[in-house]
């Protein structure tokens, strides 16, 4: 790896990550290169890596505000949609997952309504993270990305809101949560319920029936930074209890430059195209 960048007090983002704890600045260092191997172990054994008071507790402040000011900006998406986010198909018993419709609402505020001085937006506009993002991952490179809706996104779910039982589409997820909501509004998941081999429809059945044997908690203080296979973990948000929206970001990466949704997915997230 190259040696690079400013020392901590000069980068862009010194005020938004505790850096102390989390050196994300200085990875070629010791204590770096300690501090990824303990982020590829956590998610090696759990299915996903949790770090508590990752975000300052200002820079936390600052997006809830952001968050609330624009709040009407957001864009509801609430498609039905199976753990695939494929077609329905007809053709198999309607509790198998290939046909069991689950419920997800959000509200999603696009990249270009957030400014870029936002500490987020200068946190993830840093190759700092990037790098330590792919580090962790054990990609060799990783690329933002490029799209300018959604890029650095902020998404509300206010009370009954909920993300449904799904597969992400994409390998791995990372989010970065503001605000938890009051109750309810928990992430759990299944850590490699399928795999490329085995696609483990019985077991994913059992979950969509109710079946909570080797289910897992992500806690979610603000604050904090978490890493998940999404890909093979099935995972769900569950309803928002109270007035406090729950709020976060998903930090989108790839393993190629130029990556943009496509018109269909924009459509359905943000309510526009960005061309
Ligand atoms: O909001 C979260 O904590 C998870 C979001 C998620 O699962 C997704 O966007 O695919
Ligand atoms: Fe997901």
């Amino acid at each position: 790896m190259t040696q690079h960048t400013l020392p901590p007090a000069a980068a862009s983002y010194a005020d938004v990550v505790d850096l102390d704890r989390y050196p994300i600045h200085d990875l070629d260092s010791e204590r770096g290169e300690a501090f990824v191997a303990e982020c590829r172990k956590e998610l090696a054994e759990k299915g996903a890596c949790n770090l508590p008071g990752f975000i300052t507790p200002d820079a936390v402040a600052e997006m809830v505000r952001l968050a609330n000011e624009l709040k009407d900006k957001a864009w509801t998406s609430s498609r039905p949609h199976n753990v695939y986010f494929t077609e329905l198909d007809k053709t198999v018993p309607a509790e198998h997952p290939l046909a069991h419709e689950v419920r997800s609402v959000k509200h999603g505020i696009a990249n270009d309504f957030i400014p870029a001085e936002a500490p987020l937006s200068r946190l993830y506009s840093s190759d700092d993270l990037t790098r330590f993002i792919a580090a962790v991952l054990e990609k060799p490179v990783l690329f933002r990305s490029a799209d300018p809706l959604d890029a650095l996104q902020v998404t509300h779910m206010g009370e009954g809101d909920e993300l449904g039982w799904h597969f992400d589409r994409s390998e791995f997820s990372i989010t970065v949560m503001y605000q938890p909501s009051e109750e309810g509004g928990e992430f759990y998941y299944h850590p490699a319920l399928r795999s490329d081999d085995d696609p483990n429809y019985d077991g994913i059945t059992a979950v969509l029936q109710g079946d909570e044997t080797g289910q897992m908690l992500l806690p979610g203080a603000p604050g904090t930074l978490a890493f998940f296979h999404g890909h093979n973990a099935l995972h769900h948000v569950t309803p928002v209890v109270g007035a406090t929206s729950r709020i976060n970001t998903v930090l989108t990466y790839g393993e190629h430059p130029d990556m943009k949704l496509n018109d269909i997915t924009s459509e359905l997230f943000y309510g526009r195209t960005s061309a």
